[in-house]
């Protein structure tokens, strides 16, 4: 066993502590001038094992910072016009600054629908129509807090982007095909060739290889395989996934998209699962309120 073993693992836990501290910094200065602080709300519905976690993440991150936060729970059998009501009432709260309804949501309620009837200003999640149009069209946003968090997470671990080509694999409306629009724009943290791959992509593995980052968000336990990787890239792993294992005392293990034991040896840089993307887009989302609460995307 070697005892100077350097390691090429993306720690997103630590950046996002690091993130959170500046988050703090400024809840605190705010605070002495006599400001309310940033207070955000989330909306979850049902009992999803997963959602809970992400939630409650989210709840003691705020926390963490000296945010405000509100918890709004309901049972999946709320209708979807209840639902929207909650959101309507939450539009016009002046106390919150921000909110999030987390998905999934139950089959019965159209997710467009409740991120529409959301007033942008407040889209933390920056979900809404308006701020991944302002986004696209290179206007300030509230911007998507997996995919920017990303980018944030390449940015400062110093992981050069511009010229690089970037493979995205997944094109969902939450991380894939926003990801892929922010590490194609002209920004000092960007300026990827960007190749979006997805569930119809022929010779995906061979496209794969030609990346120098590739960006895993398809929502499927260790697709990406050794051989998919070619020696030197930067690994991005978006998926969490639990995966049923009795020998666990939780019952599950969290899975990446990533097969790490194959892709690891092989990668200059990769992000685990857990402590990867996951705690970079709870931090992203933090900013996002504070952005919110200082008016800095829709002044006040
Ligand atoms: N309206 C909405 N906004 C979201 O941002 C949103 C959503 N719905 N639905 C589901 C996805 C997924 N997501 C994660 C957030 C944190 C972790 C996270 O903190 N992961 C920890 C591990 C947590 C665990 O133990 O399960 C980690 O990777 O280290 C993971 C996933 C946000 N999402
Ligand atoms: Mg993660």
């Amino acid at each position: 066993m070697s005892l100077t073993t350097t390691s090429n693992l993306i720690d997103g836990k630590q950046t996002a502590e690091d993130i959170k501290a500046e988050i703090a910094a400024e809840v605190a200065a705010l605070k002495a001038a006599g400001k309310k602080v940033p207070h955000l709300a989330a909306i979850l519905v049902g009992h999803d094992g997963g959602s809970e976690t992400y939630v409650r993440n989210k709840v003691l991150a705020c926390e963490r910072v000296g945010f405000a936060s509100t918890l709004l729970r309901y049972e999946d059998d709320i209708t979807e016009a209840e639902l929207l009501a909650k959101v309507d009432e939450l539009n016009h709260d002046p106390e919150i600054d921000g909110f999030i309804v987390q998905l999934p949501l139950p089959k019965h309620i159209d997710p467009e629908k409740v991120i529409e009837a959301i007033r942008p200003e407040k889209d933390v999640d920056g979900f809404h129509p308006m701020n991944i149009g302002r986004m696209v069209a290179g206007l300030p946003a509230l911007l998507p807090a997996t995919p920017s968090g990303i980018v944030e997470l390449l940015a400062r671990q110093g992981i050069k982007t511009s010229g690089k080509h970037c493979v995205v694999i997944g094109r969902s409306n939450i991380v894939g095909t926003p990801v892929s629009i922010l590490l194609a724009k002209n920004l000092d943290t960007a300026n990827c060739t960007v190749t979006l791959c997805h569930s119809r992509t022929q010779n995906l593995a061979e496209i794969c290889r030609t990346a120098d980052i590739v960006v895993a968000a398809i929502g499927r336990p260790e697709f990406v395989t050794g051989d998919m990787v070619r020696p030197g890239a930067v690994v991005i792993d978006v998926g969490t996934t639990r995966v049923a294992d009795a020998t666990k005392k939780s019952g599950y293990v969290l899975k990446g998209d990533v097969n790490f034991a194959e892709v690891a040896p092989l990668a200059s840089a990769i992000t685990p699962v857990p402590g990867g993307v996951g705690p970079m887009t709870i931090a992203m989302l933090l900013l996002n309120t504070l952005r919110a609460a200082k008016g800095e995307i829709y002044p006040r």
